[in-house]
């Protein structure tokens, strides 16, 4: 890279720079309804692949996007290419076009090319053909060799081919569409001429509008410059009454859903897209971000995405071009949080988030079951999570809803393993790390089986059978419950411990249902407390099963009692 980069590129011209009467207004302009939806995925999104679209593709596309709500679809560039051609007669002679879809098709301004791209036409109920040719002064010099009078001419000569084609096919009804390419690079004054200049050609009348495009064919500045473009052109061409004033922004410097914005705010009652993004080099903006963006905002975007990964797996199977995981609203990874604090915080959003309300969940910008995603990926485990990352997926996919206390327990469990491995942990994995650490200890004592019995002054009694050490032992204990019977027992064998805390619910439903017990008990000369968990069918065996998980997990590293060896065989 160069330490003068300024000796190789030039900063871009603002408007109010060329032309200081200017005063935008734009910057207080709120979208409150959507934009007239242009899809070129056929054509500038076809154009810009390693293999463009066969038939079949081509056709899969067609209906996704019929079927997602375009009413507007630039379906070819119909003298480029036999294939091209021929599409556009398919969909025409198939009867592929639903009455209120009109197909677009673009031509470069030579006329057999334009004589060709009738051709194709032929027998379309409406459509709208769009004529191009670039006005940028790099492009007069170098594609064209001439100047301004010379791209000017050509544009007049092909707007005046077409409107004299269109007057041959008078079954048809006819939308004219000119682009002067690299608008954005191209001086505004010039600009409006030619476009003006055109549409002296075509006529048109706010009954019969003609489509006035203006592209950032290449994205050469802030969104904010554009947006200043889109409005000096808003406020200053000719018969505005009888255009529609259409943008296509591609996206060079990663900012072609903001320019699209802005140039909506700026006066823009039409956009040219793709979906995802796709287009030529780094793609046309994307329609779904926009689409989205509105939604999200309350608007209906008079575009369907309730099931966007359909929308996806198609385009990627008709583009053969993978989509990004973070890609905005689609991504696999959008509607995930690692991070600790983000589980958190969005699974206290989800627990009261009630349906019919407005949406506040935090971190997630919409719904995701509004574009047909679904909460099982929200959150997942890794070296970067908590407690509440974890507990979620504990609950909704084991089903155990662990008491606060414990989940900061378990969850430093987790963390050392996430930070030895560096790796995600799924539901399934943390389930086996939690089995380890509180249903399979089984040192110093291991469960073998209990009975209970009444004992005097209707206290519980509990006979308890262990094993400790490797031998078989009989704990009687009484309490006030089994809980307090097995405590009781245990500390005859030298274990001794006070249970602070009781909870327990079931574990899945119906005949297979199992109860999930929580202890957490504190133990005589040491600091803190240690939960317990015992799972079981039975929910009294649940109860002791826990107490003697507590007393494993709250004797690790201590030596065995005593009493407890004194009494082994
Ligand atoms: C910004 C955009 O996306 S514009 C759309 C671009 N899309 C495509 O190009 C895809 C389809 N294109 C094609 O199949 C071919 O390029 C065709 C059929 C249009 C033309 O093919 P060819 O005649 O062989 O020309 P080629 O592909 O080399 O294009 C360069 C020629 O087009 C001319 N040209 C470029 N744009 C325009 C225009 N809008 N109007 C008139 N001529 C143009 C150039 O001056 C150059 O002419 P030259 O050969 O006399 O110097
Ligand atoms: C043909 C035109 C509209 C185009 O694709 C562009 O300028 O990017
Ligand atoms: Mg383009």
């Amino acid at each position: 890279m160069l330490k003068n980069p300024a000796a190789k590129y030039r900063p871009f011209t603002p408007v109010h720079v060329t032309d200081p009467t200017f005063a935008r207004t734009w910057p207080d302009q709120v979208i409150a309804r959507p934009p007239i939806w242009m899809s070129t995925d056929l054509r500038d999104g076809n154009q810009a692949l390693f293999e463009p679209m066969d038939a079949e593709r081509k056709m899969r596309m067609f209906k996704t996007l019929v079927a997602i709500g375009f009413k507007e679809i630039e379906v070819a560039f119909p003298s480029a290419s036999q294939t091209d051609f021929d599409f556009v007669r398919e969909l025409i002679e198939g009867g592929h076009i639903p009455d209120d879809v009109t197909i677009e098709v673009l031509t470069q301004a030579r006329d057999h090319l334009i004589r060709r791209t009738f051709e194709s036409l032929r027998g379309a109920r409406r459509a709208i053909v769009h004529l191009y040719n670039a006005t940028a002064p790099n492009f007069r010099r170098i594609v064209f060799d001439t100047d301004q009078a010379g791209v000017k001419a050509i544009a007049i000569e092909h707007a005046r081919l077409i409107r004299d084609c269109a007057a041959t096919q008078p079954d048809t009804e006819w939308v004219f569409q000119y682009s002067p390419e690299v608008f954005t690079g191209t001086e505004l004054d010039f600009a409006r001429e030619v476009c003006d200049a055109v549409t002296e050609v075509w006529q048109p009348t706010p009954e019969r509008k003609c489509i006035i495009n203006l592209p950032a064919t290449v994205e050469m500045g802030t969104p904010n410059y554009y947006a200043d473009q889109i409005e000096w052109m808003h406020t200053r061409l000719a018969r505005r009454d009888s255009i529609i004033l259409s943008v296509h922004p591609h996206n060079d410097r990663g900012c072609a859903v903001a320019a699209a914005e802005l140039a909506v705010m700026a006066g823009a009652d039409r956009v040219e897209g793709c979906l995802f993004g796709n287009g030529e080099r780094t793609g046309n903006v994307d329609v779904v971000t926009l689409a989205l963006n509105l939604y999200s905002q309350g608007v209906d975007p008079g575009l369907d995405f309730s099931r966007i990964n359909d929308v996806a797996r198609t385009v990627e199977h008709c583009t053969q071009l993978p989509i990004h995981p973070r890609h905005p609203y689609v991504g696999d990874l959008v509607f995930t949080a690692f991070s600790g604090s983000h589980q958190d915080a969005i699974k206290k959003g989800l627990a009261v988030q009630q349906a019919d309300a407005i949406w506040e969940v935090p971190y997630l910008p919409i719904d995701p079951a509004d574009v047909g995603r679904t909460y099982d990926s929200i959150i997942r485990v890794n070296s970067q999570s908590g407690k509440g990352g974890i507990a979620y997926l504990l609950e909704t996919e084991v089903g155990l809803v662990m008491p606060r206390r414990l989940q900061v327990e378990f969850s430093g469990a987790v963390q050392r393993i996430t930070d030895a491995t560096g790796g995600e942990m799924t539901a399934s994995a943390l389930w086996q790390v939690f089995s380890r650490e509180y249903l399979e200890a089984t040192a110093p004592v291991r469960y073998v089986g209990h009975h209970l019995f009444e004992a005097a002054q209707e206290r519980q009694g509990i006979a308890l059978t262990v094993d400790i050490g490797g031998a078989t032992r009989e704990l009687r204990g009484e309490g006030n419950g089994p809980i307090d019977a097995t405590v009781d027992a245990l500390r005859q064998a030298g274990f001794d411990a006070a249970v602070q805390h009781y909870e327990e619910h079931s574990l899945g439903k119906g005949a297979d249902a199992r109860a999930v017990a929580y202890v957490e008990m504190t133990v005589p000369g040491r600091p803190g407390a240690t939960f317990g968990v015992g799972v079981h069918g039975n929910i009294i065996t649940a109860s002791v099963l826990a107490v003697v998980s507590g007393i494993n997990r709250s004797q690790a590293g201590a030596a065995v009692p005593a009493a407890a060896q004194a009494s082994a065989p």
